[in-house]
């Protein structure tokens, strides 16, 4: 008999004694799917936590951008798989990285508070974007990246630059690059944080929606698990990333798409604003929007309306081709 005040007995008797978690086996997906998993252990000190360790795709292929090799999902399809077939019960992801349509029978259970959303710049000689000598050479594999950073510095040569954030940073030290642009928050999370000479401002890098947050996938029909991730979810974080979302859905733009969106919130009032830019930095189309935070999703769906309606869809129809 289950003692009636046990949490054990609240979730009822279907009552899992432990969670595996799939992961890309990266020192960040690593770091990300251990906070998960010492976030959960503190919650539920019954419950053993395991990791499952995984290669993906878009790990496997480090020879061409990822542009190139296309497909929504590069990171996460393996992952998935795991999930529907029981070797997995949840998979944390980087928002950023997750696809806006899940497989049948999966769905996005909460997303985590942000770390810092912003772009950041790396460099062993320059201390800013704009202190760059002319001519120099920046590594990004983003073309969110790299159209919003020619836009700044016509100037600029950027060069193609691939593989996880500690491969990308010995490129850099082996002077392949005069700097490269990445993500504020994996550098944050790896303790690298010295590393970065600049967090680029939003004004001149808009960062890419979800940047920042992870987010944590499970089967649709897992409701024991769902209840169990529920603490997790930072609510603030999640309007935010939602806004920043539908404004990629309804552009039918993935995470390698020439597309930035960044919402804030303050109160109850969010402000959305997007772009969509051409690789070469020589065209940019930018909206902004604000509203109440009840209709994150629906303010998304505007500004990505007022972004086609300013010929986005003739720059994203380009890279697509
Ligand atoms: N595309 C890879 C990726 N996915 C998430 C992050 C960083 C962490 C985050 O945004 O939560 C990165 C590395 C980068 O862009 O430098």
């Amino acid at each position: 008999m289950k003692n009636a005040f046990s949490s054990d007995a609240l979730l009822g008797d279907n009552v899992k004694d432990k969670i595996v978690i799939a992961t890309r086996e990266s020192q960040l997906a690593l770091w990300q799917a251990n906070t998960v998993k010492a976030q959960l252990e503190s919650l539920y000190p019954n419950i053993k936590i395991e990791l499952l360790g995984m290669t993906t795709k878009g790990d496997q292929i480090l020879d061409s951008p990822l542009s190139k090799i296309g497909g929504k999902g590069l990171f996460v399809k393996e992952l998935e798989s795991a999930l529907l077939d029981g070797r997995a019960d949840i998979a944390v992801h980087s928002m950023k990285d997750v696809p806006m349509a899940f497989p049948e029978g999966l769905g996005l259970a909460v997303i985590c508070e942000r770390e810092d959303p912003s772009d950041a710049f790396v460099s062993n000689q320059f201390s800013s974007a704009d202190e760059l000598p002319i001519g120099s050479v920046v590594g990004t594999s983003s073309l969110r990246r790299s159209c919003q950073l020619r836009m700044h510095r016509p100037d600029i040569v950027v060069k193609d630059l691939r593989g996880n954030v500690n491969t990308r940073l010995r490129k850099l030290d082996n002077g392949e690059y005069d700097a490269i642009i990445l993500a504020t928050a994996g550098l944050i999370r790896l303790e690298m944080q010295d590393r970065i000479q600049q967090r680029i401002p939003d004004t001149i890098s808009l960062p890419a929606g979800g940047q920042g947050a992870m987010g944590i996938e499970c089967r649709s029909d897992d409701l024991e698990t769902l209840k169990l991730l529920a603490p997790l979810q930072h609510e603030e974080t999640a309007i935010r990333v939602t806004a920043e979302r539908a404004v990629n859905e309804h552009l039918n733009g993935g995470c390698q798409a020439p597309i930035a969106c960044f919402a804030t919130l303050t109160d109850d009032q969010l402000w959305v604003r997007g772009l969509v830019g051409s690789p070469d930095g020589k065209n940019m189309i930018t909206s902004e929007i604000r509203g109440n935070k009840h209709d994150a999703k629906s303010l998304g769906i505007q500004l990505a309306d007022d972004l086609l309606a300013q010929g986005a869809d003739r720059i994203l129809a380009a890279i697509y081709d």
